[in-house]
């Protein structure tokens, strides 16, 4: 004995605590305890073909959920190996301990679920007063009750033997689970415990069982013919999914490190239609363990970017905790994690490829998600880089349409629309990307880079001299200075330029790269875009100072402008007035939302232009008076005709 041995002591446990522990906080929901009593049941069945498999074959196995909604009781009754009294006090009673375990590390049977030899104390969470009526396969004569109100006592009489072995569950419930007596809300949520269940599982009086539903990929496939594979998928998808249609389905398989001969997980993926959702992330994947529902909604396991992604696997590697709710994120959480971000590529490939007329719909359905998720990876890119749809201001079009109408490159605006930039653009037909919807200009920098493409991204200095072009002379950087002071509000850069029409003087363009920094940078709380993408974003916008909010481009091809500069270069007294009210000219157009706002001041420029045209309108006349007058008259067809023939024009 070695030293210190003899001071060991036995560790008391207060059972009546660790049963209420157990039986009240173990579950998240009371609903666990119909899969823990349904799951004993199957788990029976399955040592009764074990144990006994002539008896067994002579019988069809069958477990029915009955409901009585005005006695408050729940009853699961099962025609499997049922209990001997010994086998009633060394396991049913014993906490912690099942013959089911045992019975798996002997036979080696997969099916078998329990594990833990705690399920059964779930009822107790539930139910006021529990009662098992039972008979053994192995003494069909003998019959006998357990009965227990809380668990930790109970007592078992004999009573007369089942017409055959098997064993029914009573519960009485407790006034707050009254709502469990309800066989069409049991109907509900044991369709989907039980999807999987080899034996079939019924409500009430029900002739058709909840699990009735053939499990693709539990069928031998030979057996389905190929023209029927596909729709056996999307039946299952149908009756699972309930919330949504199906656009398609795929088979998942996961064969681990084992090889093509392994298999580690097992299912069917989706594409939701998504017609009624709130959010875009709407992953929706159930885990089963050896058939019964281990994890409702483990939509950790499918990639982030699979917002729209349905499913159902079914491993035997994953290992679930204590309440069977949830999983262990262990190396085959992992592994099966990576096996599904595949398996969903490998199913939209084979969706674009075969299916062809569902491929439309998901495009049409999720195209906003997609381009995100092309972002993701680079497979899924190219596969979607020439199908999704982008929104333009001519609607949906895909990257290449927009090049091709775009006479070789795409255009894209940064800001959120209706800017001056964009309205050149519509004039000249040229679609335009919306640039501040989700991921699109991301995914269209990735295009353009990769399909060797050129992009024109408005509101940017370089997208923007596409459209105005430099001056034919530059301008003096005297003359540049004076034109900044006398025009350009704070953040605002003058810019000299050449555009159409030349009727406009000048046009005020705010930076969209500032503006998508602001937006991007802030918002945090925009769930919406998945991080990879977003940090994508952020890693653009970082380049992006954000000092010029707007830049002020001068037509110096528009005779204002020319007489502008002409009165300036006379020394001309006129030239201050004139600039004063160009400037407010351009306050107006920004707040009559063109151009976007300025920094200018609304109220100054409207009173500016009366004091402008009060000046220009005292006696003498002058002739730059008359040139102004064109400032209001836009279209190329007014022509130049220089200051010496405006006399006569000034007097209109
Ligand atoms: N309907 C039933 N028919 C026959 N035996 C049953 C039935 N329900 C429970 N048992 C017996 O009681 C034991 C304990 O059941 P319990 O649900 O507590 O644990 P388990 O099913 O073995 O494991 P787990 O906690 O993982 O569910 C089972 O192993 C089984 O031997």
């Amino acid at each position: 004995m070695s030293e210190g041995q003899e001071n060991l002591r036995t560790t008391e446990v207060d059972l009546g605590g660790l049963v209420s522990v157990l039986a009240t906080h173990l579950y998240s929901t009371p609903l666990v305890a119909l899969r823990e009593l349904v799951q004993n049941a199957h788990d029976s069945h399955t040592r009764r073909c074990l144990e006994d498999p002539q008896g067994a074959a002579g019988h069809r196995p069958r477990i029915r959920v009955r409901a009585d909604a005005a006695g408050r009781t729940l009853a699961i009754e099962d025609t499997g190996a049922g209990l001997t009294e010994p086998e009633i006090h060394a396991y049913l009673a014993t906490v912690g301990t099942g013959y089911t375990r045992l019975l798996r590390e002997v036979t080696g049977n997969e099916e078998l679920i329990g594990a833990f030899g705690l399920g059964f104390l779930s009822a107790f969470s539930v139910a006021e007063e529990v009662t098992v009526t039972t008979t053994s396969h192995r003494e069909p004569a003998l019959g006998h009750r357990y009965r227990s109100r809380g668990g930790e006592q109970y007592s078992v009489e004999p009573v007369p033997a089942r017409p055959q072995p098997g064993t029914v569950v009573e519960l009485t419930l407790k006034p707050e689970h009254a709502h469990l007596a309800d066989e069409g809300a049991l109907r509900e949520v044991l369709a989907r415990y039980c999807v999987l269940l080899s034996i079939p599982v019924h409500v009430g009086d029900d002739e058709q069982p909840v699990n009735g539903i053939p499990v693709p990929w539990r069928e031998p496939i030979a057996l389905i013919p190929s023209g029927r594979q596909y729709a056996a998928r999307m039946e299952f998808a149908a009756a699972f999914g309930r919330r949504f249609e199906p656009l398609t389905a795929f088979p998942f398989q996961s064969h681990g490190d084992g090889g093509a001969d392994s298999t580690d997980a097992i299912g069917l993926l989706w594409v939701q239609d998504g017609g009624t959702y709130g959010s875009s992330d709407n992953r929706d994947l159930a885990v089963y363990l050896r058939g019964m529902l281990l994890a409702d909604d483990a939509r950790d396991l499918l990639p982030s970017w699979a917002g729209f992604i349905g499913g159902v696997v079914e491993s035997n590697r994953l290992t679930p905790t204590a309440s069977r709710e949830d999983l262990q994120r262990d190396e085959h959480y992992r592994a099966l994690q990576q096996a599904l971000a595949e398996a969903i590529i490998d199913g939209l490939y084979e969706t674009a490829r075969l299916h062809p007329s569902a491929w439309r719909r998901i495009l049409a359905r999720h195209g906003q998600d997609l381009l995100g998720a092309a972002l993701c990876d680079e497979r899924l890119f190219t596969l979607l880089a020439d199908d999704v749809p982008v929104p333009t201001s001519q609607g949906d079009l895909t990257a290449g349409a927009l090049r091709a109408a775009g006479q070789g490159a795409v255009h894209v605006a940064l800001g959120s629309g209706g800017g001056f930039e964009e309205m050149l653009y519509r004039a000249m037909q040229v679609p335009i990307a919306r640039g501040d919807r989700y991921a699109v200009l991301p995914f269209l920098r990735r295009y353009a880079q990769l399909r060797d493409c050129r992009i024109v991204e408005l509101g940017s200095a370089d997208g923007n001299r596409e459209l105005f072009r430099d001056p034919e002379r530059p301008l003096p950087a005297e003359e540049l200075g004076w034109l900044a002071a006398a025009l350009a509000d704070a953040g605002e850069q003058l810019v000299p330029a050449r555009f159409e029409p030349p009727g406009l003087p000048l046009v005020l363009v705010p930076d969209r790269e500032a503006e998508l920094k602001a937006r991007i940078e802030d918002d945090q709380a925009d769930a919406r875009i998945p991080s990879a993408a977003l940090r994508l974003a952020r890693a653009f916008t970082a380049r992006t100072d954000g000092t010029v909010k707007a830049r002020l481009y001068l037509n110096t091809a528009s005779p204002a402008v020319q007489d502008l500069l002409r009165a300036y270069r006379a020394g001309h007294t006129g030239s201050t007035t004139a600039a004063a009210l160009l400037r407010s000219i351009k306050v107006i157009m920004a707040a009559a939302g063109a151009t976007g706002s300025s920094g200018g001041d609304l109220g100054a420029a409207l009173a500016g232009v009366g004091t402008a045209v009060a000046a220009l309108t005292a006696p003498p006349l002058d002739a730059l008076s008359a040139g102004f007058d064109r400032l209001f008259d836009d279209g190329p067809q007014n022509e130049h005709e220089g200051p010496q023939n405006e006399q006569g024009e000034g007097a209109r």
